[in-house]
């Protein structure tokens, strides 16, 4: 289903919740909205829904305006994050629900939920009952469930929260395959960046009810359009004044200057390997960390504290040691809250390693 909103609003009392959002999604595709806390996030899948009521603006599904349109009659699938599966009901019975309440016929029941349950990988798991499950089972379910009056939207409100770590993993990637088997054009809430980027086609990043950013994972990574977008995807350090490092002087103007850098921007070795450069700094290691494929190392130049990633291969490092520290990029704030991109060396490219 095609998707468009339109200056979309929402006041809970005196509070703005949602605030001239505008956007349009295309068919298939599978979004994330993503933000912190009380954002706004669930107050715009509940608009799509039809389970709030919109203040101002449109929301047009295949062009139509559905803003008055009971949730029942907008061709919508809802999974929510505690599972609400009916405790007393099968399996079976929980998938079709949905459809006996459509009054369809018992045959054509009994083949859609026969389908979903193959389809989502609960095949002898049709007479239990929702305690006789795993989490990510129950979800699972609940995904059958929303998906068996053939919905042409799917709208998830944090689907794995309340799963363990390991389970949500599988589920995410499951939920990446068969989205893209049913071609369902669906819209998830997290507020974990790692799922967005992992699973999203595109990334919606709400804060403060607006509409912050509108991306694939990759161009919000790489062109954050605020310091908050920045510093809400991706591993990042405030540097409080940039001026301070060799090299941003004069090209960051005033001393004082806040910038934002990412650890692949931040290179490391001994001044053997940058001596033909002259805009390295002189730092010492601060804290080494194993992160299985790599180490995050933090470095301290002066005042300041940066991060970077070092490969397995290269000299193990320690606390205290001495090294040799080139900054290839930085994001330089403004005072109004954007920014402008500032590359140390203009001639050599970023290095980027995915
Ligand atoms: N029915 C309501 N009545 C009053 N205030 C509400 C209501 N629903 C939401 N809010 C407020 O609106 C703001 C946005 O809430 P919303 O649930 O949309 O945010 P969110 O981004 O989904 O947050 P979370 O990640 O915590 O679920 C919050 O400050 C919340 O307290």
């Amino acid at each position: 289903m095609h998707i468009e909103v339109r200056g979309l609003k929402k006041k809970f009392g005196d509070f703005q919740a949602v605030s001239d959002v505008n956007f349009e999604i295309e068919k298939g595709q599978l979004i994330g909205l993503l933000g912190p806390s009380g954002g706004g996030k669930t107050s715009i899948l509940r608009m799509l829904a039809g389970l709030e009521s919109v203040d101002e603006g449109d929301i047009l599904f295949h062009g139509k305006r559905v803003n008055e349109l009971p949730p029942q009659e907008r061709g919508i699938g809802f999974v929510f994050q505690n599972y609400a599966l009916f405790k007393h009901m099968t399996v079976t019975d929980n998938i079709a629900f949905g459809l006996e309440v459509k009054k369809w016929p018992k045959p054509k029941i009994k083949e859609r939920v026969a389908e979903l349950v193959e389809l989502t990988g609960l095949s002898g798991f049709e007479k239990r009952y929702p305690h006789q499950l795993s989490g990510g089972q129950r979800q699972r379910v609940a995904f059958a469930r929303a998906l068996a009056p053939e919905p042409q939207l799917l709208l998830l409100d944090e689907p794995f929260a309340a799963i363990d770590a390991k389970i949500r993993h599988e589920l995410r990637s499951w939920l990446r395959e068969m989205i893209d088997r049913l071609g369902i054009t669906s819209i998830f809430v997290t507020h974990d960046q790692d799922e967005a980027i992992e699973v999203a086609d595109q990334i919606m990043i709400i804060n403060k009810g607006r509409l912050e950013q509108k991306g694939t994972p990759w161009e919000i990574y790489k062109d954050p359009e605020s310091p908050f977008v920045a510093s809400f995807i991706g591993e990042s350090t405030i540097v409080e004044d940039v001026a301070a490092l060799r090299g941003f002087g004069s090209a960051s103007g005033a001393p004082g200057t806040k910038a934002l850098i990412r650890p692949e921007y931040v290179e490391i070795g001994k001044s053997s390997d940058f001596e033909l450069l002259s805009a390295t700094e002189t730092g010492r290691v601060r804290h080494v960390h194993f992160r299985g494929s790599e180490w995050l190392v933090e470095v301290e130049i002066g005042a300041t504290k940066l991060v970077t990633y070092r490969s397995l291969e290269k000299q193990i490092l320690h606390p205290g040691d001495e090294v040799q520290v080139l900054i290839h990029r930085a994001y330089l704030f403004n005072d109004n809250d954007s920014w402008v991109m500032e590359n140390k060396l203009k001639e050599d490219p970023m290095p980027v390693h995915i």
